[in-house]
């Protein structure tokens, strides 16, 4: 059975043209750092990101537990949003294989982190307390975009405390189709970038994480400490640089969709959500945990997944078609009208 999966775009397929891309890739021992694919991503996605070099990691979580374990010391602590998913969703791997102290802070909603929060969470240098050395941010969070005037203002604070700024960029092209500023102008404030391969721009596996040579050097001899070492990877590396070189404009089309999506569903009756929130290609929904499980279930038996519960999220992405979101739909008026 085909489902209309929106549970996220990290189920995204590679496509017949990326596979046929993959089948031809250069491959070799990225250990030895002879892949001439890896090379070629790591060198393009340095470049793309206006950074000294990059790295080839195999998940979002290992490039996020890198860039934590390469910027502070066993000890030292990182800012980061409540709701981040380096701090939520990835199992504190920092603070448990990285003894980084993490330091939570509420994060408004447009995903950002109050400069007053963070200011206050900065201690004074006295033995008594953790002394922070990261901010991390995340953009797209919830699938909103941070502004730029925001990145400015937080690179501004870090320089003037002495911190580093890292970036979980995971939908950091669908940050820049949405906004429409480059690559660079979003990268440029941050120390470190972690950008994802594997969602929305449809590679099977993996991530980048980009950074100054020395920050890059610290992050490979601890990708291999931790097992993440990869021999002929290149043939995984030919899907990311297919999917930058082919996948990053149609982003618009996913960013498209949610937008019909929330507009069909906020005209239905019972349906609570904020068409503003939609900035790219999620779509939140709130609902009461027992609403939530009966629609999942009711829209299984029709062949649609999305997940959550309470807030309901729904992901469009590369697999999806007009004809799927209009089906959506028309799967919320049949419930809704039962
Ligand atoms: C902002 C951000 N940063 C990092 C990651 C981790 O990437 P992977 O480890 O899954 O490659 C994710 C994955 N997010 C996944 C999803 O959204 O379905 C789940 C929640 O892990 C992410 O959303």
């Amino acid at each position: 059975m085909r489902y209309i999966d929106l549970r996220s775009d990290t189920v995204t397929q590679p496509t017949e043209a990326m596979r046929q891309s993959m089948l031809h890739a250069e491959v070799g021992d990225d250990v030895y750092g002879e892949d001439p694919s890896i090379n070629a991503l790591e060198h393009k996605g340095a470049e793309l990101l206006g950074k000294e070099a990059a790295l080839f990691v195999p998940s979002g979580t290992m490039s996020n537990l890198l860039a934590m374990m390469s910027h502070c010391q066993r000890g030292e602590g990182a800012v980061l949003g409540s709701a981040s998913h380096i701090y939520r969703y990835e199992a504190q791997g920092s603070a448990v294989l990285g003894s980084v102290a993490l330091q939570p802070l509420p994060m408004q909603a447009d995903g950002t982190l109050a400069l007053a929060d963070v200011r206050a969470a900065l201690a004074p240098d006295d033995a008594h307390f953790v002394q922070t050395r990261l901010i991390c941010l995340e953009n797209t969070h919830n699938g909103k975009v941070l502004p730029l005037s925001y990145l400015h203002e937080m690179r501004a604070f870090a320089d003037s405390r002495g911190l580093q700024l890292h970036l979980d960029g995971a939908r950091l092209f669908n940050a820049v189709v949405a906004s429409g500023e480059s690559v660079q102008a979003i990268a440029a404030p941050f120390d470190s970038v972690s950008v994802c391969l594997s969602k929305g721009l449809g590679a099977p596996v993996g991530s980048l994480l980009v950074g100054s040579r020395d920050f890059i050097g610290r992050a490979r001899r601890l990708r291999k400490m931790l097992g993440g070492g990869m021999r002929q990877a290149g043939i995984l590396a030919q899907a990311a640089l297919f999917a930058l070189d082919q996948h990053v404009t149609r982003l618009a089309d996913d960013h498209r969709r949610a937008k019909r999506l929330a507009e069909g569903l906020a005209a239905l009756p019972g349906i609570e959500l904020e068409l503003a929130e939609v900035q790219t290609n999620m779509v939140f929904l709130r609902l009461s945990k027992e609403q939530s499980e009966r629609l999942l279930a009711f829209m299984k038996e029709r062949g649609i997944l999305f997940s959550g519960y309470g807030e309901m999220r729904l992901v469009t992405h590369l697999q999806l078609t007009d004809d799927d979101i209009e089906e959506v739909i028309d799967a919320f008026t049949e419930y809704l009208s039962a």
